[in-house]
Parts: C-alpha cells; sequence; structure tokens
C-alpha cells in the first residue's frame, strides 16, 4: 500500500488531520486502536466564553468560522448532520452573578457572544430561580456520528487499518517510511493522551485530565439548550441527556468512577426538579498539556514524523484549525507558531 501519508490515531485530532490532508489531494491511512476514549465520549459542546471567568477561550473567536465552515462541508461530504447549533443557557446562582454577567456583556471581544438581556426561567424542570443569560455562536458536534462516518468514508477507500500502532516496526528514511506494508512519505501522530507510549515523542508534557458524564433519561426536563451550572445538561434527543463533566488530574483510567458518578448526582438534584434514570457513565481522558496549548509540528530529528495533540478540554473548537496549521507545515513548509511548536518542550 502507498500513501502519502500515515495517521497514527483516530480521535478528533486524527479526523481533522485526515479531512484536511484529503482536501489537499494528499493519500492517507489511518491506523487506530480504541485505547483512548475522549473524542468518542466528548459531550461534543462549542462555546467560545469561558464563562466562569467571563473571557474568550484562547483564539476562539478565529476558531469558530474554521470549525463551522469544516463541520458544514464534512455534513455534505458524508450525507450526515452531525452538528447542532443551539444556545448554551448560564444559569445565574445570585445577584451577583447577574451583575458579572451585565459587567461581561460590555466587554467588546464578547458582545457578539452573549445575550445582553437576562431570560426568566420558563422551564419548571429547571432550579434557576436568578434567571439565565444566554450565549450565541455555540452548538454541539456529535463526535460519534461523526467518527463512525468518517470511518466508513475511509473504510470506501481502504485507508484504515483498526490496529495498534507498534513503534518498533517503523522503518524511517530520509525521505520516505515504510510501516509493515505500508510505504508513505511522511506519518503523523495523533494518539491524543496515548502519545506517552510514542517513543518519537513521549517527552510532550501531556498531563491528561480525567472526564466523566452521566447519560440520563428524563421525559419531562424538556430542555433543548445547552444549560450551564456548576455541571453542564447537554440534550442529545429523545429524552436523553449528558450531564457533567468531572474534571480529575489523578486517578488517570477510564474506568467510570463511584465518586464522580455521586459528585454529579448532587449537582444534577440542585439543579433539576424532575426525576430522571442514569442509563450510562463514560469517562475518558483529555490530552491536555502543561501551558494549556495544542501540541503541532515535526520531530526534531526525523524531519517526515509529526504530531497533533494538546487539544484539551476543547478539541471540537480547535481541531479543524489546528489540523490546517500542521497540514500547511507538513505540505508547504509554513512554520508553526512558536507557542504551539512542539519543539517548546525539547
Ligand atoms: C468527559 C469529556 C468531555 C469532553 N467534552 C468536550 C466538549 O464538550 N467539547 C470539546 O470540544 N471537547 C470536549 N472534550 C475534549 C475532547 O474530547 C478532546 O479535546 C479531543 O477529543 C481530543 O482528541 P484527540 O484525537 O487528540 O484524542 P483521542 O480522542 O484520545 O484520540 C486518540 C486516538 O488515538 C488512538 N491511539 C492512541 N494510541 C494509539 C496507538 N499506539 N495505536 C493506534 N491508535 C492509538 C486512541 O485509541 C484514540 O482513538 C471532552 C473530553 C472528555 C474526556
Amino acid at each position: 500500500m502507498n500513501r502519502d501519508v500515515i495517521i497514527v490515531g483516530f480521535g478528533l485530532a486524527g479526523l481533522c488531520v485526515a479531512e484536511q490532508l484529503q482536501r489537499q489531494n494528499q493519500s492517507v491511512v489511518v491506523i487506530s486502536d480504541t485505547s483512548q476514549q475522549s473524542s468518542r465520549v466528548a459531550g461534543g459542546l462549542f462555546n467560545p466564553v469561558i464563562l466562569k471567568r467571563f473571557k474568550l477561550a484562547w483564539k476562539a473567536d478565529d476558531q469558530l468560522p474554521v470549525a463551522l465552515d469544516f463541520y458544514l462541508k464534512l455534513q455534505q461530504k458524508l450525507s450526515q448532520p452531525f452538528l447542532k447549533m443551539i444556545p448554551v443557557l448560564k444559569r445565574f446562582e445570585s445577584i451577583q452573578d447577574q451583575h458579572n454577567w451585565n459587567k461581561a456583556i460590555r466587554k467588546p471581544e464578547l458582545e457578539s457572544f452573549l445575550t445582553p438581556k437576562i431570560q426568566a426561567n420558563d422551564n419548571a424542570a429547571l432550579n434557576a430561580d436568578f434567571g439565565l443569560g444566554r450565549v450565541a455562536q455555540t452548538g454541539t458536534v456529535d463526535t460519534n456520528a461523526l467518527l463512525n462516518a468518517y470511518i466508513s468514508h475511509l473504510e470506501s477507500l481502504d485507508s484504515i487499518l483498526r490496529e495498534t500502532f507498534d513503534y518498533d516496526k517503523l522503518d524511517i528514511a530520509e525521505n520516505d517510511l515504510q510501516y509493515k506494508n505500508v510505504k508513505a512519505k511522511k506519518i503523523i501522530f495523533c494518539e491524543g493522551f496515548g502519545v506517552l507510549k510514542n517513543p518519537f515523542f513521549n517527552w510532550i508534557k501531556i498531563q491528561g485530565n480525567k472526564g466523566e458524564y452521566l447519560i440520563i433519561r428524563s421525559s419531562k426536563l424538556n430542555v433543548t439548550a445547552a444549560v450551564k451550572s456548576s455541571i453542564f445538561i447537554i440534550p442529545l434527543g429523545n429524552d436523553l441527556y449528558k450531564v457533567g463533566a468531572t474534571y480529575e488530574r489523578d486517578h488517570l483510567t477510564q474506568t467510570p468512577s463511584v465518586k464522580a458518578k455521586n459528585y454529579l448526582i448532587k449537582e444534577l438534584n440542585a439543579l433539576i426538579t424532575w426525576e430522571y434514570d442514569i442509563v450510562d457513565q463514560v469517562a475518558g481522558i483529555r490530552p491536555t498539556v502543561s501551558d494549556r496549548k495544542p501540541v503541532l509540528g515535526q520531530h526534531p530529528q526525523y524531519k517526515n514524523l509529526y504530531c497533533c495533540n494538546g487539544f484539551g478540554s476543547r478539541g471540537v473548537l480547535m481541531g479543524p484549525s489546528m489540523a490546517k496549521v500542521i497540514v500547511d507545515n507538513m505540505l508547504c513548509g509554513h512554520t508553526v507558531p512558536k507557542e504551539l511548536d512542539v519543539n517548546r518542550f525539547n
């Protein structure tokens, strides 16, 4: 098998890189297992505003139009809807919270996202006596549906191998590479937290942060926006909701924990008045980095090895832009900005 690029790992990073490469007429083969689950369990939410501190997330205003264009075109290509524009409603807990909102709406960079008028709560199932603040230009991507549809697309091109990449079997020459029976010019590693096992890039300072969600069913909750309190309620359709997530720096396993379940139940019970059933609990490890920036670039010694990682808790929003940066670097030699360059850890 001959391909321009081998992509190792198929979460949001691998998918965005694969698509940006294909848009540049590059042939790819993806090699991935399911050892990491971050993109599979993600809430899929994109929200440019950090509501805790009323700040724009890093370069979110640049990333948003790129992401929307990327997912809209992908929907067309894969003939499947997975992008939904829904507002985020921030629940106020006090008069002080309302004051903070009224201050935040005057920040020029937040103007196009925060709706000035505080919304009264008209949903009896929600405890929100102090009202809700509406964030615009937000929504969700059904990451599971997207990944599955893209796998079918790769299968139709005979371009996916579902296996664990064996780093010992990679033969690196100056201008090309060989992995088992695959010959390629370049390889890019997108293993998320799994990069710790990669002997070529295990020096990246990936810390990891475990996140968990409950999936609940509630017939009368009737919430159609993503509600943000201490936790999020994200509507999935068919009376199902994702509730979470948690953030945990220790115990970096992918097993759902009783501690997270109890915490999420406690927060949810304070937020809604209706009964619900817990139908599932999921966990994954976010590929977070000490300086909270993505990690992109070329291996310092092997010039045909690249990586794309460090999406942290915002893979949906930043994935398409970051994949474009690394693909422009791989194909056209465009410089990766210093703050994102993998070699900042070297
Ligand atoms: C609970 C939770 C909620 C989240 N909610 C959101 C959200 O609402 N919005 C948002 O934007 N982000 C969210 N995130 C973060 C988001 O999931 C990440 O930013 C993103 O998914 C990271 O994608 P990735 O491709 O780098 O890593 P991953 O999704 O971990 O993908 C890496 C892939 O590489 C494979 N792999 C690893 N090692 C190997 C190997 N040796 N051989 C073959 N394959 C390998 C793995 O199995 C996996 O398929 C959430 C994360 C969690 C855990």
